[in-house]
């Protein structure tokens, strides 16, 4: 019997509650799954009840239960992906067929819906993109879905709701200056290459190239965001990569449970406590540094003296923060998050490429002529030679439209109802993103555009399944209208690999020319084969869900290229 001693009454009085029986431990654990299984019931029947009608795909019958299907997403979200894009797509035309009826009305406004086992996913047509594309946050918001994806609080990502600084000092900041950056990336691509890169003189070697290429990508990376002491040090670079890794294993382990029992779940998971040392870490070196740096403006100041500021993302990050954002503490994670966004990506790309090319050697030597070609004009790395690389560009954006890092893109999750210009309303709460790879395996879209902007569209021929490397570069050099579209960086309605619009990623014109320089070195200094030849083909993509990534333990075989001559080495720097 519980009972509490009611002060306010000016005489005390004694109020009794009615005591609640004992539990065992058996009961209580019981209680406690029924209480759990209660809410996540709930969730569901509130967001079949409120939700957009729109068909799941990836069911094998009707009685399949939602977290089998869940569960198969795991490994086999291509195909339901794509079902659901072929239904919707059928659906859009007149279908006189009975059989078909059902479908089209299902599938009416091109929507379906994934069931990932933390989330239900509308996916939306892309015709929706233009309407969509430039709301504001506060309407449907990138940044929520985003944390979504990442189980912010689980891990550390949350801060990402505080502002959007990095975003915005990406977008002013570093975009502009990429040219000014450019030898400070060369110069550290140079001692990454050294460093990294196995002795290779004379001898194929094995090599796990994407472990290579993480590390070079990441003290590149590093030489831009921290400049040239931060970025040498080793256990910055531990940290800034195994936060991803960390991050996404997480992640993937908890979406296979149920939200309610993250919180218990959680902990016990080795990653979660990484992310949270990485975090540590970043917080331990990045801090005193933003702190010495203060200090040395406010001397200089004060002694009229001529503090030259460092010209890299953190301290352009110190300087547009407000006060919150600019504790060092915080500027320590964002610096985390940065690299979050970026090194991985990057990496992936990078390895994406160099897989495609040794299954497709003949493009070796023109890429590496186009690379010493644009070199020879400009007398060596000039702040426009990266743009000039039309071929290599095209090569990198082909292998993305074929291996993108996800088959959904334009995630975004509704904040405030949405109608939208066909009368479909979107409710608050919808998480919807739109089938970025199937789109542009579309073969009747693609050549649409082909058609509309080539010479020659016989030679697109069923461009889902054909490598054409350099499909962009003819389309770009087919007339002025074309130069700027088709880069690897641009986005627009059927390229949403990086996004597209407002919230578009702020770091994709960096990419390119960080990975076209990583390429450009590797080519020209080292030659690259598959260890049986051609015999196994390029390795297989690995998923997880939505997301797609290069096999990491392939292997390669490298070997120095002999007999460089004097100029081309003094062109390239080495
Ligand atoms: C090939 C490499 C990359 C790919 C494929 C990629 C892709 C993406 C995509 C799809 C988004 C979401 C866009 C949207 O919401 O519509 C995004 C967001 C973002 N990206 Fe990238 N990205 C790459 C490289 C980079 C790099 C190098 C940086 C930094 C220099 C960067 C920084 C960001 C940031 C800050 C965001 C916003 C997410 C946030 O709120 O933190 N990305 N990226």
């Amino acid at each position: 019997m519980a009972s509490f001693v009611n002060s306010t009454s000016s005489e005390k009085s004694v109020i009794t509650l009615p005591s609640i029986p004992e539990l065992n431990n058996q009961q209580a654990i019981s209680l406690a799954f029924l209480a759990i299984f209660s809410i996540y019931s709930l969730k569901i029947v509130k967001n079949s009840l409120f939700s957009v009608k729109a068909p799941y795909v990836g069911h094998r019958s009707f009685f399949e239960p939602a977290w089998l299907i869940g569960l198969r997403f795991v490994r086999g979200s291509e195909p339901m992906i794509n079902e659901g894009y072929q239904k919707a797509a059928s659906s859009t035309c007149y279908i006189a067929e009975t059989s078909r009826i059902l479908t089209v009305l299902q599938y009416k406004d091109g929507m379906f819906k994934v069931r990932r086992n933390d989330a239900d996913i509308l996916v939306v047509s892309n015709k929706y993109v233009d309407e969509l594309r430039n709301m504001p946050d506060r309407q449907i918001s990138a940044t929520k879905a985003h944390v979504a994806n990442l189980l912010g609080r689980y891990s550390t990502t949350r801060i990402l709701l505080e502002s959007d600084l990095h975003t915005r000092v990406l977008q002013t900041k570093l975009t502009p200056n990429i040219a000014v950056v450019m030898p400070a990336m060369k110069d550290e691509l140079d001692f990454a290459l050294n460093t990294e890169v196995p002795d290779c003189k004379g001898e194929w070697v094995t090599v796990q190239i994407n472990e290579i290429l993480l590390r070079i990508v990441a003290r590149v990376s590093a030489r831009v965001f921290l400049g040239p002491d931060a970025c040498r040090n080793e256990e910055w670079l531990a940290a800034s990569i195994h936060y991803t890794e960390n991050i996404f294993l997480t992640v993937m382990l908890l979406r296979r449970f149920p939200s309610p029992i993250h919180p218990f779940i959680a902990p016990l998971l080795p990653s979660f406590w990484a992310i949270r040392s990485n975090l540590s870490t970043a917080r331990r070196i990045v801090g005193p540094m933003v702190r010495e740096r203060v200090a040395a403006a406010a001397a200089a100041k004060q002694e009229d003296g001529g503090y030259q500021k460092p010209n890299d993302l953190l301290q352009w990050m110190m300087d547009a923060a407000n006060e919150n954002d600019g504790q060092p503490h915080k500027l320590a994670h964002r610096q985390l998050l940065l690299s979050l966004a970026s090194i991985h990506t990057t990496t992936m790309a990078a390895t994406h490429a160099l897989y495609d090319l040794c299954a497709h050697p003949e493009y070796f030597d023109p890429l590496r002529e186009e690379i010493l070609g644009v070199l020879r004009v400009d007398g060596g790395w000039e702040k426009t030679s990266l743009n000039k690389l039309q071929n290599l560009d095209s090569f990198m954006k082909e292998s993305q439209r074929l291996n993108p890092p996800s088959l959904l893109a334009f995630n975004r999750i509704v904040q405030t109802p949405i109608t939208l210009s066909d009368g479909t309303v979107l409710p608050k709460g919808t998480h919807l993103s739109m089938p970025s790879a199937a789109i542009l395996h579309d073969r009747a879209l693609q050549q649409t555009n082909d058609n509309n902007n080539a010479d020659d569209s016989s030679q697109y021929q069923d461009p889902s399944k054909t490598f054409d490397p350099l499909r962009y570069a003819r389309l770009r050099a087919a007339s002025a209208d074309n130069a700027n579209k088709f880069r690897f960086a641009q986005t627009d309605r059927d390229n949403l690999h990086f996004g597209h619009g407002k919230y578009a990623c702020p770091g994709r014109f960096f990419a390119a020319a960080e990975i076209k320089m990583i390429l450009a070195h590797l080519l020209v200094r080292y030659e690259f084969r598959y260890p049986d030849g051609d015999k196994h083909g390029r390795p297989r993509n690995l998923s997880a869900d939505e997301n797609l990534y290069p096999d990491p333990s392939a292997r390669l075989l490298m070997r120095e290229r002999e007999g460089l001559e004097e100029d081309i080495k003094r062109l390239v720097g080495i």
